[in-house]
């Protein structure tokens, strides 16, 4: 393995290098010229230090040559093979930085195949071996941010000696099957942490081709709700020549109203609803944040871009209004457009009866909540919580709500939980009802395992529900497993994520509406 750049700084002295006393940097540099090696002897730093790195191989090419072993030509053309590769990947580096800009001071870049292959400054082998983080199931991506370091690059050579040691983070998350994982390493360079690349942005979605199919669900028993769904099934269809699907219930109100809505497709049971996500390229929701709940609800895997127009009472999630919507899902249809990605949880119920942690249930996924509550029982719950391996506390009280930070602005809310913009990942453990001095609400990082256990000498079952839906009974030795869901359910913004977020906390939830302070009264004086 060739030396780093900075290993041959420090040793670059020929003393150093084994050479006697009189062999001087002049004799070296003849030395170089004798073997026709070109010396790469410019102003810069970096020039500075593959120079002292020729002097040390051409040192040891000297001396094993003096010792017969080899010839000193083969020696020095060996290295001016390794330093022509070394130059081309340099080469192709700053090639990759300009196509990437340094505006942000990071550059991401894949190092692969014989020329782009490792980067010298980045140590992808230890102790001689190819690291294998992920074995055969894993995924890996590699990126590495460059240092912007005002004079990084000066002639100040004294600077490059000092410099830090580079090092990598990786950051080990769940891939989409159960037993993958997927690393992202990050080298950085000169050893300076910067998340300038990495810090989550506004998301913006590109249609790569038009879409072409459209899902449309309704709120149900609403006129208002009826009436706009007809319309903008017409609309869709005589304008913008797309396919519309709507539930078999909805289908039926417009085949009702007009024999011209035979073109809208439907299902016929449950099965024919998991494969949706395959056809259905947008989907719109009319009604409130129970509808847009009711539309994640459908989809068990990845989720196609919902757009949701508010027909509804509060409409927290709802910015659209569905009086524009043509001009609306004019926009939307040619994009970009901006999205909020909507974190969810996944929830496993484990009976103490199975064998297998997750034989029995299958995962329920959750938009805003599940809770696990005192049902009907008039007695305190006792619900013990483990996050990852490590025991959390034991919930005393009314029940434990598990939210996501699009829920945090729901049921979490009402229980004393914190509000949390939806594009922050994190699980919020909020209890309900404590009957305790101390139970402060916790927002915990998107990658832990929470478990929470019905002990076995509880004195009644508890109840878990599922974004207020589908209420399960947990018996004393069952437990609820659950984490962040792969799958996130991404909805358009009417201005961007945060923009949105903040309308609907000061004009749905009216958060901190106070009266202005008058300018009558005391003042203080200057
Ligand atoms: N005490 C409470 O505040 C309480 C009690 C039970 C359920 N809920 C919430 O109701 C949700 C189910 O909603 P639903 O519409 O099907 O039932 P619902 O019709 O009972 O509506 C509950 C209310 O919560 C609002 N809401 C729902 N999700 C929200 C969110 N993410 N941010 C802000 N407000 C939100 C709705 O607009 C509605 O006004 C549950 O997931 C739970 O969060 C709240
Ligand atoms: N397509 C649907 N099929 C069955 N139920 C639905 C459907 N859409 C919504 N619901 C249910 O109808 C209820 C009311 O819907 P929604 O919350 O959207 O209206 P809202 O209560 O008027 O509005 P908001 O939640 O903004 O106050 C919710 O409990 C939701 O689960």
């Amino acid at each position: 393995m060739s030396l780093s750049k900075d290993e041959a700084c420090k040793s670059s002295s020929p003393r150093e290098n084994g050479f006697p006393d009189h062999v001087s940097l002049a004799n070296l540099e003849k030395a170089l010229g004798d073997l026709r090696v070109e010396t790469p002897v410019h102003n810069t730093d970096d020039h500075l230090i593959e120079f002292s790195e020729a002097l040390r191989t051409v040192a040891k090419a000297l001396r094993r040559a003096a010792e017969g072993k080899v010839s000193a030509q083969a020696e020095a053309a060996e290295w001016k093979r390794k330093y022509e590769l070394e130059r081309a990947r340099n080469q192709q580096l700053e090639l990759i930085e300009d196509s990437c800009g340094r505006q942000n001071g990071s550059v991401a870049s894949n190092l692969t195949g014989e020329i782009s292959g490792p980067h010298p400054m980045v140590d992808y082998e230890s102790n001689g071996q190819q690291e294998r983080c992920c074995a055969g199931d894993g995924i890996c991506s590699h990126e590495v941010l460059f240092d912007n370091e005002a004079g990084s690059l000066s002639g100040d050579s004294q600077n490059k000696m000092k410099r830090k040691a580079s090092f990598k983070l990786s950051w080990r998350c769940k891939g989409e099957k159960s037993n993958q994982y997927k690393h992202d390493i990050v080298s950085f360079e000169k050893g300076n942490i910067s998340t300038a690349g990495r810090t989550s942005k506004q998301i913006s979605l590109k249609w790569e081709s038009p879409p072409q199919t459209v899902l449309i669900l309704t709120k149900p028993n609403s006129a208002s709700v009826r009436v706009i769904c007809l319309e903008m099934v017409r609309w869709l269809k005589e304008q913008k020549n797309v396919n519309v699907y709507v539930e078999p219930r909805v289908k039926s109100e417009l085949l009702n109203a007009s024999s011209f809505f035979g073109f809208v497709k439907t299902w016929q049971d449950e099965s024919e609803i998991s494969p949706l996500h395959t056809k259905v390229d947008l989907v719109v929701t009319l009604g409130g944040d129970g509808t847009v709940l009711w539309a994640a609800s459908m989809f068990k895997g990845s989720v196609p871009p919902i757009v949701p127009f508010s027909l509804g009472s509060l409409g927290f999630m709802t910015p659209f209004y569905s009086e524009r919507y043509k001009e609306c899902l004019d926009a939307i249809l040619k994009g970009p457009i901006s999205i909020t990605l909507r974190h969810r949880l996944q929830c496993h119920v484990i009976r103490d009866s199975a064998r297998n942690e997750y034989e029995t249930e299958g995962p329920i996924l959750v938009l805003n909540e599940v809770t696990i509550d005192r049902g009907i029982s008039s007695y305190l719950t006792n619900l013990e919580c483990y996050c990852d391996n490590s025991f959390v506390t034991s919930v005393q009280g009314d029940g434990l709500i598990l939210s996501t930070t699009s829920g945090s602005t729901a049921y979490s809310l009402a229980a004393g939980g914190s509000m949390v913009h939806p594009q922050v990942p994190g699980i919020l453990f909020t209890p309900i009802c404590p009957h305790s001095l101390s139970f402060r609400p916790l927002i915990l990082p998107e990658h832990v395992t929470l478990r929470v256990q019905v002990p076995f000498n509880s004195r009644s079952p508890a109840w878990a529900s599922f974004d207020g839906k589908d209420r399960k009974q947990l018996a004393a030795g069952d437990a609820l497993v659950c984490s962040m869901a792969p799958w996130p359910v991404p909805t358009a913004c009417l201005g961007d994520s945060t923009a949105d977020f903040l309308r609907s906390i000061q004009d749905d939830l009216h958060w901190n509406l106070r009266k202005t302070q008058s300018f009558d009264g005391p003042r203080e004086q200057l």
